[in-house]
């Protein structure tokens, strides 16, 4: 069996012994020349938080989250996700870990059903139905469990996304634009529910997102990417206050327009 990955002395892990996710220098280039998608990025997110990926489009939250579930191998640096290093034991870690992305369409003609029975499967949960009949109750997907996934609307179709995602009561859980072209009502309530099911159940969560309001809701600790490095990085209010500004869309203009709190316009 492969060991653990050590916690470096003075890094908070949070319960549970090694943190959820622990990335050292990570860079990835997609091809020899090219710019770096993400470069040298490190950072230790304890248990049973949630931390956000902030940055524009192209700014590499997309390419971080596929490295960190083993999609993509890394150019040059080291990740270990519950104390796995992924390099090594990645899949005794995706065993313990989930995610949903935007980018990830469900077999079309599967019911919502089937679809959840297959990833139940494929991660050998134990009494799949009543897990998938608990996800339903929860999710409020039972009227559509026997609806084509292909047929539903995309409000109903992150619904089946987060069910997916929680099949196997995943430790770590990795959300890629978890609200992504929901209708306000519907994402407050897919916010609200991540909220809770954090709290019941000590999962920790790292969301990447264009959703300022919905970072400054759910996050502990934001990460700021510009052309996939961490410009900056702390909580929402650490981050509102070093930059004097009253809300964090705020923030990340001026991080994207390289301003400092000097030049901020009172
Ligand atoms: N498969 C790929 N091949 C080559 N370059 C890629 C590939 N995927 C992403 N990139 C490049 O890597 C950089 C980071 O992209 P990434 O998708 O990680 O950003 P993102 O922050 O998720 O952006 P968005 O908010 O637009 O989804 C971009 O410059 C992008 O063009």
């Amino acid at each position: 069996m492969t060991k653990p990955v050590l916690v470096p002395p003075g890094l908070p892990t949070g319960a549970g012994g090694a943190p959820a996710i622990l990335a050292e220098h990570l860079t990835k280039r997609y091809a020899p020349a090219a710019a770096p998608a993400v470069e040298d990025l490190s950072f230790t997110m304890p248990r049973g938080a949630t931390w956000g990926l902030l940055g524009g489009n192209g700014a590499g939250k997309t390419t971080t989250i596929a490295m960190l579930l083993g999609l993509l191998v890394p150019s040059a640096g080291r990740i270990a996700c519950l104390g796995h290093d992924m390099a090594r034991d990645r899949f005794t870690a995706l065993a313990r870990m989930n995610f949903s992305s935007p980018y990830i369409a469900l077999p079309s003609r599967l019911s919502v059903a089937e679809n959840l029975r297959v990833y139940a499967h494929l991660y050998d949960v134990p009494l799949a139905e009543k897990r998938i009949a608990e996800l339903a109750a929860q999710l409020q997907l039972t009227e559509l469990l026997d609806r084509p996934a292909g047929q539903l609307s995309a409000g109903q179709k992150t619904r089946v996304a987060l069910a997916k995602a929680l099949v196997n009561r995943p430790e770590l859980l990795l959300l890629d634009e978890p609200t992504a072209s929901l209708d306000p009502d519907t994402g407050d309530w897919v916010r609200s529910w991540l909220e809770r099911y954090r709290a019941e159940t000590g999962c920790s969560i790292l969301l990447a997102s264009h959703n300022m309001g919905e970072v400054e809701r759910l996050c502990a600790h934001v990460l700021m990417l510009k052309q996939g490095r961490v410009v900056d990085q702390g909580s929402p209010a650490a981050l509102l206050e070093k930059y004097g500004r009253d809300d964090l869309e705020d923030v990340f203009l001026d991080i994207a327009r390289g301003r400092s709190r000097a030049e901020v316009p009172a």
